[in-house]
């Protein structure tokens, strides 16, 4: 599943984030990728680890695991340390998956990938391409979201940021391990919570609602690591 997770940052969290990234913070992106990323990867990060990275993905944490959406979407169990990136001047990434198993660079808890998120830290009037394009069984799907907003998307799925060709596109990304591992899995059970909660909007709550609720919960139950 991908979703479009709106208004994760409000602006002044965004201006605050993008304040603290100073040109001289920006190392060249390929230290985190293995070999075959190397090849196809061509932009800039805040150095995984440090105290900046540290204290500005914190916000992005905070405020996603705040966010009722992107708790029902991913289910997570962990999240790794966000990491910040920079494309400019033609900067970009080309088509990838994204590893399976990774570990911080403090050497925190290793997690495995299920879900790839990016809280997009510019808005799209800043630059010209830099669009995010997911593959999966219906085609590619482009996107570019307002500066505060996220997208997540499974990690099983290849994708490529396009070449950056006029301003600056920063952004967040990251990777959480759900208690969910399964992507359909996890989709059925966010489509059964969205559709409880407008059922519940609608007719408040009675039998029907709380036995449906109950199969959520038995669902998740059935199918969750913790
Ligand atoms: O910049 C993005 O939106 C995604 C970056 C990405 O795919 C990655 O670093 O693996
Ligand atoms: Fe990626």
């Amino acid at each position: 599943m991908m979703l479009h997770i709106p208004g994760v940052l409000t602006p002044d969290q965004v201006r605050q984030l993008r304040s603290r990234m100073t040109p001289e913070a920006w190392i060249d992106g390929r230290a985190s990728v293995g070999t075959q990323g190397a090849q196809v990867k061509r932009n800039r990060q805040l150095a995984e680890g440090t105290p900046l990275a540290q204290e500005l993905g914190s916000v992005i944490v905070r405020a996603l695991t705040a966010n009722p959406l992107f708790f029902a979407a991913a289910l997570p169990l962990r999240i790794l340390p966000p990491y910040f990136n920079s494309y400019a001047g033609g900067e970009h990434y080309g088509l990838h998956i994204d590893g399976a198993i990774r570990t911080p660079a403090n050497g925190g808890q290793t997690l495995r990938a299920d879900v790839s998120t990016t809280v997009f830290l510019s808005d799209p009037e800043e630059y010209e391409g830099g669009e995010l394009v997911v593959m999966d069984a219906y085609g590619a799907h482009e996107v570019k979201l307002p500066a505060g907003d996220a997208i997540v998307y499974p990690s099983s799925s290849v994708h490529r940021v396009n070449p950056v060709t006029a301003g600056e596109r920063v952004a967040s990304f990251l990777w959480t391990q759900s208690m969910v591992r399964d992507d359909g899995q996890r989709t059925m059970l966010f489509d059964l919570d969205q559709n409880i909660q407008k059922l519940r909007a609608q007719v408040g709550d009675n039998e029907a609602t709380v036995g449906l609720t109950g199969h959520y919960h038995n669902l998740l139950r059935m199918w969750a690591e913790t």
